[in-house]
């Protein structure tokens, strides 16, 4: 199976566990891989065929904005869901990071699993 991916996408969104995260919205980068046979647009050499990336990324934008999770889990999981009915995708790996405020790490987050290859 191939894969369309999507690296270093920035969002914001309301997320965080602490108070003081409840009234900002902070920023995540998502790193996603996505399970696609790519034949059929490769053959037709057109976009109806393809997983439109562009789409995904507009509907990631749009869950972002209305989400107001405590947890990357909770951030991951949702989002994951979504994609996956939204455009019939059948397996997908998404890494959600989250700067590291007041934490001494570069990178701080989350990597799931979804689906069968
Ligand atoms: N496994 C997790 N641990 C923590 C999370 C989280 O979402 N998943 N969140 C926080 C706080 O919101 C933190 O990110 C504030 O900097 C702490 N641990």
């Amino acid at each position: 199976m191939d894969t369309v991916f999507i690296k270093g996408l920035e969002i914001e969104t309301l997320i965080g566990a602490y108070t003081w995260e409840r009234s900002l919205r902070q920023c995540l980068h998502l790193d996603l891989d996505m399970a696609w046979d790519i034949h059929k647009a490769a053959q037709s050499d057109d976009l109806e065929h393809a997983l439109d990336y562009a789409q995904v990324v507009a509907h990631i934008q749009a869950f972002a904005h209305q989400a107001q999770y405590q947890l990357v889990e909770s951030f991951a999981d949702h989002l994951a869901v979504h994609l996956m009915q939204d455009f019939g995708i059948r397996w997908m790996r998404l890494r959600v990071t989250k700067p590291g405020v007041n934490i001494h790490a570069r990178q701080l987050g989350i990597e799931i699993e979804r689906g069968q290859r």
